[in-house]
């Protein structure tokens, strides 16, 4: 200790896993790479491979969703009608909500498996940074908080921090909703409108994602840590988010049509919108933000009407009572 600070405690080694990731995308292979490099032994599975899904889940230890929202439930029946040991755990990493139930992936995974531990795994982790072995943290999350911690030490390395936390509606919510307030970050830098605007729509759009969270059953705390406004700064904040460039460019002129075609990977925030349209509804939700990305993504409205409908909104105290 020639400095006289301690040294810093090692991660611990776990034993070897099987692990298996259900998704081969950016995301997917940015979390296999950080399992391989912890020694796990690591088989990764799209709708592109020779093996089928049977074959590939065969002694998993682990099976990790990082598949699109659009395919959560097929593929989760198919693995259904697999061979499984009752220990397997899921681990779910996908940030969106299903248009036919507005069920979140991990209500799904749980409700076709409800023996197995169900984990969420979400946070600020734009994938490329992680596959070029920047830092980042990130939030594990299960009601069975054995299975939790098992998570965080499979991943857990000096590049990737994990935390857990007993809120997985709240950490999954965190994950979603920040996508739909990143198209509008991406609208405000498009349109130029200053740091000053997007200071207080990105504080707006917390307080709209804590709104809707309350309703959903999450804890309002989750969404203060990483999974919430730590994703949230890092998706409104970075080129590097599909959800900002769909923003972005929309400011700029482009159709929502023009963009998906040339939009490498999956921006969920697009279908969260909906889904939250009809949440907010059902649920009488104030969701004005989300309200006016759904009008743009419409072409109800342009970037410039949907500014001035959320600065004209009746003016009124910062908190409800
Ligand atoms: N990229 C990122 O930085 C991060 C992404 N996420 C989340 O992870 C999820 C995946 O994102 P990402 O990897 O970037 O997206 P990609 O578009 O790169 O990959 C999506 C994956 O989902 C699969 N898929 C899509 N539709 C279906 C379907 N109907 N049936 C079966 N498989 C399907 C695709 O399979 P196929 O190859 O066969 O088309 C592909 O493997 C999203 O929910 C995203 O929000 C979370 C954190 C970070
Ligand atoms: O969720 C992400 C970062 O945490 C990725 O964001 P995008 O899906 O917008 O690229």
């Amino acid at each position: 200790m020639p400095n006289g600070r301690l040294p810093p405690t090692p991660i611990p080694i776990p034993i070897p896993k099987s692990v298996v990731i259900l998704g081969a995308g950016a995301w997917g292979t940015a979390l296999a790479n950080l399992a391989r490099a912890k020694g796990h032994q690591v088989r990764l599975w799209s709708r592109q491979s020779s093996q089928t899904l049977a074959a590939v889940l065969q002694g998993a230890d682990i099976a990790l969703s990082a598949i699109s929202m659009k395919g959560v439930r097929d593929v989760a029946s198919v693995v259904k009608s697999c061979p499984l040991s009752p220990q397997t755990i899921f681990i779910t990493a996908t940030k969106g909500l299903d248009p036919q139930t507005t069920l979140t992936p991990s209500q799904i995974w749980q409700s076709e498996f409800p023996d197995h531990a169900v984990v969420v795994l979400s946070g600020p982790n734009l994938s490329k940074e992680i596959e070029q072995e920047l830092p980042a943290a990130t939030v594990v999350a299960s009601k069975n908080s054995a299975a939790a911690e098992m998570v965080q030490l499979v991943f857990s390395s000096s590049r990737f921090r994990v935390y857990t936390n007993p809120d997985p509606v709240g950490v999954e919510l965190g994950g979603t909703l920040k996508n739909v307030i990143a198209i509008a970050a991406g609208v405000c830098d498009g349109l130029h409108l200053g740091t000053n605007a997007k200071a207080a729509l990105v504080t707006r759009g917390l307080t709209e994602m804590v709104r809707i969270g309350k309703v959903l059953g999450a804890k309002t705390e989750t969404f203060y840590g990483l999974a919430g406004l730590g994703d949230l700064l890092a998706t409104c904040n970075s080129p590097l988010s599909r959800n900002y460039q769909v923003g972005y460019q929309l400011a700029n002129g482009k159709t929502l049509t023009e963009i998906l075609t040339n939009l490498p990977g999956t921006a969920e925030g697009v279908n969260t919108c909906r889904v939250l349209m009809q949440i907010s509804q059902q649920q009488h939700i104030t969701i004005p933000i989300t309200e006016q990305v759904y009008r743009l993504l419409e072409t109800e409205v342009t970037p410039e009407q949907a500014l001035d409908e959320l600065m004209l909104r009746e003016i009124k105290p910062e908190y409800n009572q």
